[in-house]
């Protein structure tokens, strides 16, 4: 994806009538000074009240004029930014989310978050701060100068003397706004990272008496972004006060040579009068000019950060196969299998020592097969490639005759049901994480079977205990579980899909042996096919095939095995 492309969600729509709306309430605040010296010079001085009233009328009309346009235009590059903000969180979540799981593992949570939240951000204020700023910069600096010079060249001119040296300033901070920018943004991801560590983990981090480790690691992120803050704000802070100094002189110098004019009689006091009004108008907008500075550089530093991100490229989907999965239990053939994890960096390219080398398995249809080995052996790895979650380095997963990668994605995944190791339950209630992702029709072909399932993942009793039933809260990554609970949770999900082949990763560990009994001598009662992997035999399995695995390879399993 081009990086630029982020870009589109600004809607041009709102962008133009943003634009006309400031342009037009700047042209009106240009003109509303010139009222004021026609006021004096024509209304005041010749005593024409009639011209004095038909002035103050017009002014009525300008200034409301001015400030509908002033806040339409405020609304409109509000709306621009908005839907901007939107539209790029939303696709570089999803970017994020289409990512490789092996590369996702590479990168920590809270820079991600910071990425997709405060990036976007940064890069949203491009309308709602720096559009305003830079309009009424151009259209009105740009105007009162066309004025000035009408009203007055030598005055003008005079007026004029600070704006090289305005120029030269701007190019002296510039440079280093932007490197200032982007490591304030990078301390800003490195603290939101720690803070979601320190809360994803926080019963270990109590558990372990970790508390203050962690609260340093916090503080010490913080202090990190405050120190990039201030050197922004002083360095800003340089730039405000040497912008405001030089338009005060340019103030003080208008007002005693413009009165010298006037003493000397080539100017008239309304020129004069008007003619400070016109040099104090462009105040605002300079002042405004180092916010411009820093918007712009803080949104491209913010825009570099994403743009590296969108630049890994998502897994690539397989050219689908032309053949369609039979039904009924799968059958599975696994042909010299290997894997590595990639390094450590996100973007970098090379990758850890294999995991899984040289692997081959055949299971037959409703056939149940356990992996068992040491802990590190590559057991989950083994399970993951066979969901396709990684595309191995050399080798293929094939299921009922067609490689893995080839099968049409959502049919994979309703019929090969996953138990992971780490349960995934989000927080909502009980059946909302037992129909996740399930379209309506699949969900009326589910409900029916709901009870015998959860009577088979052993949930009955749960569900019928709690006082919210099936709607009872799960808490924040299932909190409210207890291990062997969200196990069978995710169980019954898996089986409510009414899978064809069902990998389960170690759930036997957490439950007590008559429970293990009940449920896998039931699941083998469905006949669909499954592989266990984990350290021992669960109780009712009774695979057809053990495995031994080390160090990412497949041996017979010794007999003593079978048996818990
Ligand atoms: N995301 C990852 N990035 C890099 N290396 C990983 C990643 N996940 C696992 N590994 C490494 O891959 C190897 C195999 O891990 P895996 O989780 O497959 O082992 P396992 O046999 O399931 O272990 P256990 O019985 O402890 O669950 C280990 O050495 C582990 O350190």
């Amino acid at each position: 994806m081009p990086p630029q492309a982020l870009l589109r969600h600004f809607r041009p729509r709102w962008l133009i009538l943003a634009t006309t709306s400031l342009i037009v309430s700047q042209i009106i605040g240009l003109a509303t000074p010139y009222l004021i010296k026609l006021a004096i010079d024509e209304g005041i001085a010749r005593a024409n009240a009639d011209l004095l009233w038909t002035l103050g009328a017009a002014g009525l009309i300008l200034y409301t004029l001015g400030a509908l346009t002033r806040f339409s235009g405020q609304w409109y590059a509000t709306l621009a930014g908005e839907d901007f903000w939107e539209g790029a969180r939303d696709e570089v979540f999803q970017h994020v989310q289409k990512l490789s799981l092996a590369t996702l593992a590479t990168q920590r949570t809270g820079e991600l978050v910071s990425r997709i939240y405060s990036d976007t951000f940064h890069i949203k204020q491009l309308a709602t701060s720096v559009l305003p700023a830079i309009t009424s910069l151009l259209v009105g600096v740009g105007g009162t100068a066309a004025i000035l010079i009408w009203l007055d060249p030598r005055l003008a001119l005079l007026a004029a003397i600070p704006l090289p040296v305005g120029w030269l300033l701007l190019h002296i901070f510039r440079r280093r706004v932007r490197p200032m920018s982007r490591a304030r943004l990078e301390t800003m991801a490195a603290l939101h990272s720690s803070l979601h560590e320190g809360l994803a983990g926080i019963a270990d981090i109590q558990a372990l008496g970790a508390r203050e480790i962690f609260a340093r690691r916090v503080r010490d992120a913080g202090r990190s972004l405050k120190a990039a803050e201030l050197a922004l704000a002083s360095h800003r802070a340089r730039l405000g006060p040497a912008v405001d100094l030089a338009l005060s002189l340019v103030l003080l110098a208008t007002l005693v040579i413009g009165g010298q004019y006037v003493i000397d009689g080539s100017l008239s006091v309304g020129t004069l009068v008007v003619f400070y009004f016109y040099v104090g108008r462009c105040l605002g907008p300079l002042r405004g000019v180092p916010g411009i500075l820093y918007g712009w550089h803080g949104a491209r530093a913010a825009a570099e950060r994403i743009d590296a991100l969108l630049a890994i490229e998502p897994r690539k989907p397989a050219e689908p196969s032309q053949l369609t999965p039979r039904p009924g239990p799968l059958t599975v053939r696994v042909e010299s299998l290997s894997f590595a994890y990639p390094s450590s960096n996100i973007a970098a390219s090379s990758t850890s020592p294999g995991v899984i080398a040289g692997l081959d398995l055949e299971i037959a249809p409703s056939e149940a097969v356990a992996i068992l080995g040491p802990s590190g052996a590559g057991k989950s790895t083994t399970g993951r490639l066979l969901l396709n979650l990684f595309d191995p380095e050399e080798g293929r997963v094939i299921l009922q005759g067609i490689d893995a990668r080839q099968w049409p994605l959502a049919e994979l995944r309703r019929r090969v049901g996953y138990v992971g190791q780490e349960i995934f339950l989000f927080d909502g209630s009980l059946r909302d994480n037992l129909f996740i992702a399930m379209n309506p029709e699949e969900r009326r072909r589910a409900e029916p079977y709901l009870d015998a399932i959860l009577k088979l993942a052993g949930l009955q009793d749960f569900v019928h205990d709690h006082p919210d039933g099936l709607d009872a809260p799960m808490g924040e990554r299932g909190a409210r579980l207890s291990g062997g609970q969200k196990k069978r949770v995710a169980l019954a999900r898996a089986l409510l899909r009414d899978p064809d082949l069902i990998i389960i990763d170690q759930m036997a560990t957490d439950l007590e042996e008559s429970l293990n009994a009940r449920i896998f001598s039931a699941l083998r009662d469905r006949k669909l096919t499954m592989i266990y992997l984990g350290h021992r035999v669960p109780a009712g399995l009774n695979p057809e095939h053990v495995f031994w695995m080390e160090a990412g390879c497949l041996h017979p399993g010794p007999p003593d095995l079978y048996q818990p």
